[in-house]
């Protein structure tokens, strides 16, 4: 069965000299159970996407169903879903809990049901006092992200929509939402994520759509991914000083593929076990540093989009 839908789903924003195409024919399906992460730098419309997908945003052209309804205008299908959008949907004056009760009250949440609801939330998101006390216009980003987050959970939803549920976040605030996806994962939920940070992707997503401007680069499981750009091994190198042209061309006469990572820093890709060896020797007295590592979903982007994510 189909959680989500996507056909040729266009979004235009704005018109004449200030039109933008934000999507651009998007086609993804998204089955129940499934953790689908969008993945592409800012601007590739991925906000877009989960705007439309939770009922806030017309698509201009095409349709996305879900769970076979429209989720702008069919009730029992917009009860199924919660979207954590990217800046929190927060009311500022009102504390964590005040916005949680607000939240629940409106998705119809049985009273009892969303506090029993909000004690596991806790635990998991660790809410302390702050989120009891505290209005959410002294949270920090964590604080909001987290809030945001329980919100979400309120309705114990069959698909929860996360548009960058993780940027801002210290490394402890990460790993309890990956947690909360984790938790999603193994009680059968369905979860799409955007993000533009590719170990979100890597760690929470059974599949990956590539977004470009506004497109679907590629889509598949990590597995299918990294086949497709046909590279298993990463060797991260530093230099004394920025690759040289040459060097670069070392690299790629041997088969293997080069990509700039910023300043004196650059990745070479490749099949060798050997790898890191052959690419010391290559460097010889220039290199700093090397290190080997399996190909990231960060170097798969690159190689079907040109462009680095951070
Ligand atoms: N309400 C709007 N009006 C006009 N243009 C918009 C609007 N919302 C988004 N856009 C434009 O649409 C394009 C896609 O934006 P979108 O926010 O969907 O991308 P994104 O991948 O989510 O990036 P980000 O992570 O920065 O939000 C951008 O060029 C953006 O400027």
């Amino acid at each position: 069965m189909l959680a989500l839908v996507a056909e040729d789903l266009w979004k235009v924003y704005g018109s004449g000299e200030r039109r933008v195409e934000a999507l651009r024919g998007i086609s993804i399906e998204v089955r129940e159970g499934e953790v689908v992460a969008l993945l592409g730098p800012n601007g590739s419309g991925k906000s877009t996407f989960m705007g439309i997908a939770a009922g806030v945003v017309r698509p201009t052209r095409g349709r996305l169903l879900v769970y076979g309804g429209e989720p702008y205008s069919d009730a029992g299908v917009r009860g199924r879903i919660s979207y954590m959008p990217q800046d929190y949907g927060l009311y500022a004056e009102l504390t964590g809990i005040e916005n949680y009760e607000f939240y629940a009250a409106l998705m119809e949440v049985d009273a009892k049901e969303a506090k029993r609801r909000l004690e596991e939330l806790s635990g998991l998101l660790g809410l302390g006092e702050w989120f009891y006390k505290r209005r959410v216009s002294t949270y920090s980003g964590g604080m909001k992200r987290k809030a945001s987050l329980a919100l979400a959970l309120a309705s114990n939803p069959d698909l929860l929509l996360l548009d960058e549920p993780t940027s801002g976040l210290d490394p402890n605030a990460r790993r309890e939402v990956w947690g909360v996806v984790d938790g999603m994962r193994r009680s059968g939920k369905t979860v799409v994520l955007a993000t533009h940070l590719f170990e979100d992707a890597e760690r929470l997503a059974d599949r990956v759509v590539v977004m470009r401007g506004g497109e679907v680069v590629a889509a598949g499981s990590q597995e299918d991914l990294k086949r497709k750009v046909g590279y298993k091994y990463a060797v991260d190198l530093e230099l004394r000083e920025e690759p040289g042209a040459e060097l670069l061309e070392r690299v790629r006469m041997l088969g293997y593929e080069a990509i700039p990572a910023g300043g004196s820093r650059v990745t070479v890709l490749g099949n060798s076990p050997n790898l890191l060896d052959e690419v010391e020797a290559i460097g010889g007295a220039g290199v700093v540093s090397a290190s080997m590592r399996r190909v990231s979903l960060g170097d798969v982007y690159f190689l079907l989009t040109g462009v680095r994510l951070e």
